[in-house]
């Protein structure tokens, strides 16, 4: 036997227990005190741990208590965190800003990394998330920066070029487009969505919707938001911004690639420890002359580093030409990382490492 087996089976003597003596509305108050108890607990802690540390404990904690067979993984670490996140959120009046309304895919994704009960500032564009940030009207923001089926997302490329700002995590969220509609599929003459979207379900619209008008709207939910005003009007959204507005689901799952997947950068001053397994990300511009791009290639080299992504960018300033955003793996920490933004230093005429953070994993990843 070994000693999980006799955890479980002690917990399971005490459940029964429990169950002979009490009633289910006293279990409910006894947990409504202990949430009560843990909020102020964290009160009483200035130095808490992080968001990312306390989840790391939650999920190892679900998956011990998930093998009793009684409520499954998810179920048990997704309350604990919404607990989590909601006993902050009452001792700390932080915000998070995000591309909304409600129920955005950013929204998705910041309820995934800060839990559900966190205080969050939807706001109306990428932008505006970069400027709440900046002024300190939020701690954390959440934006969009790369989908597995379209690329880049160039708003927050854009503002990265142009705002000076840190990231401190990162997101990965699989993305399930859905058409919302309150019209039925053969009545939908206009499909509303932001550009993404739309360009992530551009087969299964042009295969299945040839004649419906594809507009563009500032996000998903802004688009559910109109479907639901306007018969004839359908969204590409999630199925929670429907369900929100009183949606039918017309098309499920209509992403052109079923293993469609956005990361999203996690903004903010904080500053993550090592893990053993994290990226860096920074941003540079190279002198405008022939091989200068060659040569800082070999400065990577030289340190044997990885490069997990690279994107080129056209400068705001002058014409022709570009700065360039790349992720390696490694901590800004580590000797190699540190000599080579070192190096980069003397051969780039701007330089910012925009943070190292651990690498995001996707659920069915992290086991
Ligand atoms: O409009 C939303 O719901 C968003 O959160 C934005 C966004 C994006 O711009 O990439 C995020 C994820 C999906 O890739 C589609 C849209």
């Amino acid at each position: 036997m070994t000693t999980n087996d006799r955890t479980h089976s002690e917990e399971e003597r005490q459940g029964e227990d429990v169950d002979a003596q009490v009633s289910i509305d006293s279990i409910d108050h006894q947990l409504a005190q202990w949430m009560i108890r843990r909020a102020r607990m964290v009160a009483q802690q200035p130095d808490r741990e992080t968001t990312q540390a306390e989840f790391s404990r939650i999920e190892a904690l679900a998956a011990e208590c998930s093998q009793t067979g009684v409520l499954d993984r998810p179920m048990i670490s997704e309350t604990l965190k919404h607990i989590a996140s909601a006993c902050r959120a009452a001792v700390d009046s932080q915000y998070v800003s995000f591309l909304g309304p409600q129920y955005s895919y950013s929204h998705l994704a910041a309820m995934k990394y800060f839990g559900e009960g966190a205080n969050f500032a939807p706001v109306a564009t990428i932008a505006a998330v970069f400027e709440s940030v900046h002024r300190g009207d939020s701690r954390s923001g959440l934006v969009p920066i790369e989908n597995s089926t379209d690329g880049r997302v160039v708003d927050t490329l854009g503002m990265f070029v142009r705002r000076h700002m840190r990231i401190c995590g990162e997101v990965l969220l699989p993305i399930h487009h859905n058409l919302l509609s309150l019209s039925p599929r053969e009545e939908i003459r206009e499909v509303q969505s932001k550009p993404q979207a739309l360009s992530q379900c551009r087969m299964w619209l042009a295969g299945n919707l040839p004649q419906a008008k594809l507009v563009e709207v500032s996000s998903t939910t802004a688009a559910a938001m109109h479907a639901a005003d306007t018969p004839g009007v359908a969204a590409v959204a999630s199925l929670p911004a429907g369900r929100k507005y009183g949606l039918n689901v017309i098309g499920e799952n209509i992403e052109d690639n079923a293993n469609n997947v956005t990361r999203f950068a996690v903004l903010g001053t904080d500053e993550p420890e090592p893990t053993g397994n994290d990226k860096t990300s920074i941003l540079f511009q190279v002198p405008h002359r022939p091989g200068a791009l060659a040569e800082v290639m070999t400065i990577f080299r030289d340190q044997s580093l990885n490069l997990t992504w690279i994107e080129s960018f056209p400068s705001p300033q002058s014409r022709s030409e570009y700065l360039f955003f790349v992720e390696l793996t490694g901590h800004i920490r580590h000797k190699s990382v540190l000599h080579a933004v070192e190096s980069l230093r003397g051969q780039t005429t701007r330089l910012e490492v925009l943070g190292s953070y651990p690498i995001a994993l996707l659920d069915e990843e992290a086991g």
